[in-house]
C-alpha cells in the first residue's frame, strides 16, 4: 500500500532514551566508545539518514543534554517519574508523546546498539511511511541451538528445542532464527498510546549480523568498541586518507609546563612515546607539522624532531590554510591534535580531530576523539594509533560494503 506522494507525510521523530542513572556503567549513555560518546553514534546515523522530521534525546541529566545538543539533537527533559531504574522505555516514550502532539510516529533508537547505519533507518522509514506498517523493529539472524532448562521438581532432563540431535544441521543448511536485537522500535502513536511498541500490522527489519551489537553488561563494552571501529557509521563523508597531522606544541607535544631558569632559559619536557608516534606517522607517509602561539623555536630545535613548525602563530586556522595550499591538501586529508580554544576552528574543520584527555572543554567538544592520555604524556602516540586504526577499519568496512552492494544483496523488512 503506497501513500499518495501529494499527502503531507506523517511526522516521524527519532527518539533516543538516555537517562543519567545506569545500573552497570556510570553515565553509560555518554561514555566514550572509541572516542565518541555512546549516544553520538546513533544520533549521527539518525541525523544523516535524513528521514526524520525531528531527532530527540529524552534525558533527565544536564551533561547528557549538552552532549545531545552538541550532536545536533533536540532535547526533551523527562520527568523524574520516568527516570527511575524501574521505568520502562514505553512509559518514557509515552511521556514524550504527551509533550509533543506534532509527532505521529516514534522511532525509538537504542544507544546501546551503536553500530546503526543511516541506510537501515531509511529502509525502516520506508516500511512505516510508505508500506503502511504500524510498527517495525530490528532483528538479527542467529544460528543457535536452544535446549530446555532443567528445573528442580519439574523435569530431570533437558530437551532439544529447535534441533534434532540425530540430524544436526550444518550452519549452511539451516536458515537460523530471528531474534529481536534491541537496536530500534518504530511505532505509530495510536499503538504506543494503547501500550504497545510492537503491534498492529508488524514488520521486522533484519540487520546485518556485524551491525547488531547490544551493550547490556560491562563486558560488552570492549567488544562493542571493536565492532564500531570495524563496522560503525563514521559520518556522511568517510575518511579517505590522512596526509598531514598538525599538532599543537604546548599541551599536546608537551604537558604545557614551562620551567624558567635564572638566566632566562626555558625548559620543557616531552614523552619519548610521542616521538615514536611521530616517527610511525612519518613512516606511513603522513607528514607531521607543529604549531604554537608562542615562540618555542629554541626548545623545538633542541628536540630535533625533524618537523616543520610555525611559532608565534596568532591565527592557527590561517597557518593551516596556507600549509594546505602549499602541499595541495583538502581539510579531509588533515588530522589535527589540539587542546586550547585557539585550536577549536582547526579541530572542527580537520578530517580527523583529537584532543588530549586534559584539553579544555571547548576543544573537547569540537574533537572527534578524546585521548585517554594527557598532553605531553603519550597523546600523540595514542592519536597516531587511532588514525591508523580508523584508516584501516574504515577502508576495509567500505570495501566490504562495496562488495555487498555490487553483489546486489538486500536485507529488509518482512
Ligand atoms: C524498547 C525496550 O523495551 N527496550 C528495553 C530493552 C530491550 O528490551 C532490549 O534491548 C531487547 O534486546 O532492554 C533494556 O535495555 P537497557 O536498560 O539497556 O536500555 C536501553 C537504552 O535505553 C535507555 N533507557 C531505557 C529505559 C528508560 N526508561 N530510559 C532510558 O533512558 C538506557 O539508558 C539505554 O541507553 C534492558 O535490558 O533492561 C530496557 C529497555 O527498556
Amino acid at each position: 500500500m503506497e501513500t499518495d506522494e501529494a499527502q503531507p507525510r506523517a511526522h516521524l521523530a527519532a527518539l533516543v532514551l538516555a537517562r543519567g542513572g545506569s545500573k552497570g556503567i556510570p553515565l553509560k549513555n555518554i561514555k566514550l566508545l572509541a572516542g565518541v560518546p555512546l549516544i553520538g553514534w546513533v544520533l549521527r546515523a539518525a541525523l544523516d539518514a535524513g528521514v526524520f522530521h525531528s531527532v530527540w534525546v529524552s534525558t533527565d541529566h544536564d551533561e547528557i543534554e549538552k552532549v545531545a545538543k552538541q550532536f545536533g539533537a533536540q532535547v526533551h527533559r523527562r520527568s523524574p517519574e520516568v527516570s527511575q531504574d524501574s521505568s520502562t522505555s514505553l512509559e518514557t516514550i509515552r511521556e514524550f508523546l504527551n509533550h509533543h502532539h506534532e509527532v505521529d510516529i516514534v522511532g525509538n533508537i537504542q544507544a546501546t546498539s551503536p553500530c546503526l547505519h543511516p541506510s537501515d533507518l531509511i529502509k525502516v522509514a520506508n516500511l512505516i511511511q510508505k508500506e503502511g506498517f504500524d510498527s517495525v523493529f530490528s532483528v538479527v539472524r542467529r544460528h543457535q541451538f536452544r535446549w530446555s532448562e532443567v528445573k528442580k521438581g519439574e523435569n530431570k532432563m533437558t530437551e532439544p528445542q529447535n534441533l534434532n540431535p540425530a540430524k544436526r544441521y550444518r550452519r549452511q543448511d539451516w536458515p537460523g532464527e530471528l531474534y529481536e536485537n534491541g537496536s530500534f522500535y518504530f511505532a505509530k502513536r495510536h499503538l504506543i498510546e494503547k501500550g504497545y511498541l510492537q503491534g498492529g500490522k508488524m514488520a521486522y527489519y533484519e540487520m546485518r549480523a556485524e551491525h547488531s551489537v547490544d551493550i547490556d553488561i560491562d563486558i560488552d563494552w570492549p567488544i562493542a568498541e571493536q565492532r564500531v571501529l570495524s563496522f560503525g557509521y563514521f559520518g556522511k563523508d568517510p575518511l579517505k586518507e590522512v596526509k598531514l597531522l598538525v599538532c599543537s606544541v604546548d599541551g599536546c607535544l608537551t604537558n604545557g609546563r614551562i620551567y624558567v631558569t635564572e638566566d632566562h632559559k626555558e625548559m620543557v619536557s616531552y614523552d619519548y612515546r610521542d616521538i615514536v608516534g611521530i616517527n610511525l606517522l612519518k613512516k606511513r607517509g603522513i607528514q607531521v607539522r607543529l604549531i604554537s602561539e608562542r615562540d618555542c623555536s629554541k626548545s623545538l630545535s633542541a628536540m630535533q624532531l625533524g618537523c616543520v613548525a610555525e611559532v608565534n602563530a596568532t591565527n592557527k586556522l590561517r597557518v593551516l590554510e596556507n600549509w594546505q595550499k602549499d602541499i595541495g591538501l583538502s581539510w579531509k586529508e588533515v588530522a589535527y591534535l589540539g587542546n586550547e580554544e585557539s585550536d577549536v576552528e582547526c579541530l572542527k574543520k580537520a578530517g580527523m580531530s583529537g584532543v588530549p584527555a586534559d584539553a579544555c572543554a571547548l576543544a573537547q567538544k569540537a574533537a572527534g576523539y578524546i585521548c585517554k592520555s594527557s598532553g605531553g604524556c603519550g597523546a600523540i602516540r595514542e592519536f597516531a594509533e587511532h588514525i591508523f586504526l580508523l584508516l584501516e577499519k574504515v577502508n576495509s568496512a567500505r570495501k566490504q560494503m562495496e562488495e555487498v552492494n555490487s553483489a546486489g544483496e538486500d536485507t529488509g523488512g518482512k
